[in-house]
């Protein structure tokens, strides 16, 4: 038996004494780690990296499973352990080998990682066989994680079988109630279903609501499968409600590893703390884009190739510094800064958007018509220093150079300006994108665009905005039911006109966004914090009809 001690460096611990640990004796390691185990945990705790663990097959071509996984997880700058369930020996072509991992050992890896790391999110791909299934679940019982996201891997992409239907009783009776989360595709949504036939966006709806009887708090049933000529569908069910995610396909052979990038992606993004729906949305947009950016790439020479995880590392796109995603409620009180008016008032554009996060703002947009290119890289940086303080998101106005050179997250844009399709291309998947829409049509285009929210208006007159085109609540009305995406009103907007606004009765409306009744004004923070009292008012009424 041979052993070593060492001394460790940690930034935050100037000098760590190592365990001792065993290379042969597994016992005695073991042992090691529990004596040290609080010390540790102690550590990981203060340095904590969101943490998934991944219980899948290993595919030797790198696209699925247990790799893409790992890829996943790396791409979205979470840590991702592995218990390794399967060894298969796959390529482009197909599937030409399986060799399952004992039971005894997939509970052994299971236990080395529970035992010592502190994972947030399991997510479950290829569970081969019952017994599996049942380990999983037993151990699951003895350790507390954050969620469980279950991929009910059945067959690869090629057709292979990877876990045959004697699996389904160990979903239906123990995996699937202990699930937050169940990602099938249409054949697994069948298989799941007993057989059933799946072929229309109705079917999958009625579909995620019998899997949801199973106990799992939510379904996604994937439609890629549905006919090419359709758009790509997905349909969660929350229990209550379905959400509908349509995107047009993208023309690709390299689609292998969807599935279990999708997932892992979800669960990446539950483990830094996102809700689920932001968490599935954030999934999907990542794989359409990293679909997007490997569409032409040629790995292997048969039919289904794999795609590019990290197209991050090689694009470079911005990745988020802030802890958290985007959430529709950020829109509640949407601060707009006005350069002049601020100038009028003596102040700087950084002094006024510390006073409307001090008054209530839920989210900052610079908008500053005049400022020369440098000015507002510097003014940008300077407010992103205050906003990231309070944890609120800042966006800048149809600028998507100062928005990338400032790291700001995320960019406002009009119907004029360059088109938010354009700007995800450059900004990537994880920055905020807002988009001014007047007109039904325009609220469609920009969800198809992957914007995150509209801003619409102008609802009242208003002197901010020269020649802008007032649509009233009924334009705001009407524009709000055409949207899938979360809307903010504007224009014209402030403490007299606030209530009316939010009470026109549509769910997606989730704040205003203002400029001159607050920044046109001696005090903002007192401004920001009178309109924060009567939204604040408005939600609780409707909170409690
Ligand atoms: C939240 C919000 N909604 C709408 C607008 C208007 O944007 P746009 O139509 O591009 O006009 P300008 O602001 O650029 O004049 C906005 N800025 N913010
Ligand atoms: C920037 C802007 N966009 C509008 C639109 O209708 O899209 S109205 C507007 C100005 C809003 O300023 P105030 O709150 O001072 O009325
Ligand atoms: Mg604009």
């Amino acid at each position: 038996m041979a052993s070593f001690s060492c001394t460790l460096f940690h930034p935050l611990y100037s000098k760590i004494r190592c365990v001792s640990v065993s290379s042969s004796s597994r016992g005695l390691a073991i042992a090691a780690m529990s004596n040290n185990g609080a010390r540790y945990q102690n550590l990981e705790e203060k340095s904590k990296i969101p943490h998934v663990l991944s219980v899948a097959g290993s595919d030797s071509g790198g696209g699925a499973g247990i790799q893409a996984d790992l890829k996943t997880c790396g791409a979205r700058g979470v840590y991702c352990s592995t218990v390794i369930t399967a060894v298969t020996a796959q390529n482009t072509v197909g599937v030409q080998g399986v060799n399952l991992v004992p039971e005894e050992f997939v509970e052994e890896q299971l236990r080395s990682v529970l035992a010592d790391m502190q994972v947030d999110v399991v997510k479950t791909g290829m569970l081969p066989s019952i017994g599996v299934v049942k380990v999983l679940c037993r151990v699951l019982k003895e350790y507390k994680v954050q969620a469980l996201v279950v991929d009910p891997v059945m067959a690869s992409t090629s057709g292979d079988v990877l876990a045959n239907s004697s699996i389904l009783a160990g979903l239906w009776e123990e995996l699937l109630p202990m699930a937050d989360i169940v990602t099938p595709n249409l054949k697994e949504a069948s298989a799941l279903l007993g057989g059933v036939k799946l072929t229309t966006v109705a079917d999958m709806h009625s579909a995620a609501k019998s899997i949801h009887n199973f106990g799992p708090r939510h379904v996604l049933v994937k439609g890629g499968d549905l006919p090419a000529s359709l758009d790509a569908v997905d349909i969660l069910f929350d229990g209550i409600s379905f959400h509908e995610f349509r995107a047009s396909r993208i023309q690709t052979r390299n689609t292998h590893g969807t599935g279990c990038s999708l997932a892992s992606c979800i669960a990446a993004e539950l483990a830094k703390g996102s809700p689920m729906l932001q968490a599935v949305q954030v999934a999907k947009r990542y794989v359409e884009t990293a679909l997007n950016y490997s569409k032409d790439i040629v790995i292997g020479s048969g039919p289904q190739g794999p795609f590019d995880h990290l197209l991050n590392l090689k694009h470079n796109f911005p990745s988020s510094s802030r802890r958290r995603g985007f959430s529709p409620d950020d829109l509640l009180l949407y601060a707009v800064t006005d350069s002049g008016m601020n100038k009028r008032w003596g102040r700087s554009i950084p002094d006024a958007v510390k006073a409307a996060i001090e008054g209530g703002a839920t989210i900052i947009q610079l908008r500053e018509k005049e400022a020369d290119t440098r000015e507002f890289v510097e003014l940008a940086k300077a407010s992103l220093e205050i906003c990231r303080f309070h944890g609120v998101p800042l966006l800048i106005n149809d600028r998507v150079d100062v928005a990338l050179a400032s790291d700001a997250d995320g960019v406002h844009v009009g119907q004029s300006d360059m088109s938010p399709h354009v700007v995800r291309s450059l900004l990537g998947p994880d920055k905020i994108i807002g988009v001014s829409c007047k007109t039904p049509e325009q609220a469609v285009q920009a969800w198809s665009d992957t914007a995150d929210y509209i801003g619409s208006g102008g609802v009242f007159p208003t002197s901010t905005k020269a020649n802008n085109k007032t649509i009233g609540l009924d334009g705001l009305k009407t524009v709000c039911l055409a949207s899938k995406l979360p809307v903010v009103a504007i224009g014209g907007i402030g403490i007299a006109n606030a209530g009316s606004v939010m009470e026109i009765g549509v769910p997606n409306l989730k704040g205003v966004a203002v400029v001159s009744a607050l920044f046109d004004r001696e005090c903002v923070t007192t401004e920001t914090r009178k309109l924060r009292s009567v939204l604040t008012d408005v939600l609780s009424t409707q909170a409690s009809k």
